[in-house]
């Protein structure tokens, strides 16, 4: 498959996701990371070519490339315009979501997170910045580089603010952990901030998690409903907390219907094009990005749906991207010719650890 690199969507502390379109017209997103660091995104690649659900990002193969002189591992998952939910918090300047929004994307979290470990993989860092959205208010879980099987021996991996007691004492990590960052997540998404205080000390709230009787504060403005589902995900012990069969059947989520997703639509917008993969939204882009002079000035073409223009201006209006400018727009985008099939697998290469935090015991 012969595809295209497009504007960085977002950067992770192991991998950068950009954009990207192929010869057919598909357009996508490509997670990448320089091939020796690949170890955990090739783990990403293992757990995404299993799972498939609508509530799990969709994975559409991988290759390795060679750019500027380096071997860079890719993996193809679906675009997803909404970013994630830490960046739909960001773009509300740190307001938190609605209730009806927090409501949906949480049903949608406990049915992505069932399906996953019905299928004997434990997550290991749920956290609004790992779920992604769609325009039509859809949500789905991204990000497995820390993934396990549930059986599987394995160091503590994930993200400190959401960790589980018994994660954080270095105990064990299985899917009862999962169902803990979730309530962090519920909490994150409410507030719009981490659900601990004094986050810049992640060791100090390590401890407080791992040996204190602390839960995280519960919003007071959540519905009672809302509060009660929060408490049953942060039970501090594993074997007293809900599973994710057990959330689905609770009166929070169990009457989420279509309704609720079209509020949570309503926010990102409603005018989109049927599907992000329209080849017209990005013949737009492409138009558009001849006729600006400075910065980024869409062209108010009618297949180019406002919230996907909020989206991209919003993206290269990003300090932390400075590599796309659409006046540059055509030597910005380096085409890729992939060897094999498609599928192909990365065997060979020197394998060191990602940046993703993980428990070292001493
Ligand atoms: N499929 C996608 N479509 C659109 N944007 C995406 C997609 N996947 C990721 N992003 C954006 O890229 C950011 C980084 O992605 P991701 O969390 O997968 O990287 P990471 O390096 O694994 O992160 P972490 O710091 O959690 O290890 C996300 O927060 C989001 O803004």
């Amino acid at each position: 498959m012969e595809w295209t690199r497009g504007p960085v969507l977002g950067r992770g502390s192991s991998a950068t996701v950009s954009a990207a379109t192929s010869t057919s017209g598909d357009v996508f997103a490509v997670k990448s990371v320089e091939f020796s660091q690949s170890e955990s995104l090739r783990k990403e690649q293992h757990f995404l070519s299993i799972l498939k659900s609508p509530h799990v990002v969709s994975y559409k193969g991988c290759d390795v490339t060679r750019e500027q002189k380096n071997f860079v591992y890719n993996i193809f998952i679906d675009y997803m315009s909404g970013g994630s939910i830490t960046d739909q918090i960001n773009k509300r300047n740190g307001e938190g979501l609605t209730n009806s929004e927090i409501a949906s994307y949480t049903r949608q979290i406990v049915e992505g997170l069932d399906y996953i470990h019905s299928n004997k993989v434990v997550h290991c860092d749920i956290k609004g910045g790992n779920i992604l959205v769609q325009e039509d208010g859809g949500v789905k879980i991204g990000d497995f580089g820390c993934a396990k099987w549930d059986d599987q021996e394995a160091p503590v991996c994930g993200t400190p603010m959401f960790m589980a007691p018994e994660v954080a004492r270095g105990e064990e990590q299985g899917f009862a952990a999962d169902v803990w960052a979730l309530g962090c997540t519920i909490i994150e998404m409410a507030t719009g901030v981490s659900p601990w205080p004094n986050a810049d000390d992640p060791v100090a709230i390590l401890y407080r998690i791992a040996f204190s009787e602390e839960i995280p504060e519960i919003p007071n403005w959540i519905s009672g409903q809302a509060k009660d589902f929060v408490s049953k995900c942060l039970t501090r012990d594993p074997r007293q907390r809900w599973t994710t069969k057990q959330l689905l059947d609770h009166p929070y989520v169990r009457k989420i219907d279509e309704n609720s997703k079209q509020i949570a639509c309503e926010k990102i917008g409603t005018d989109s094009p049927t599907s992000i993969l329209d080849q017209d939204v990005w013949n737009s882009m492409e138009e558009s990005s001849s006729t600006s002079s400075v910065g980024v000035e869409f062209a108010q073409s009618d297949s180019l749906s406002k919230s996907v223009r909020q989206r991209i201006k919003q993206l290269a209006d990003k300090s932390e991207m400075p590599e796309w400018r659409c006046e540059k727009w055509e030597s910005e985008w380096i085409t890729i010719r992939m060897n094999g099939d498609g599928d192909g697998k990365a065997t060979s290469g020197a394998v060191t650890g990602g940046g993703r935090w993980r428990w070292i015991e001493s």
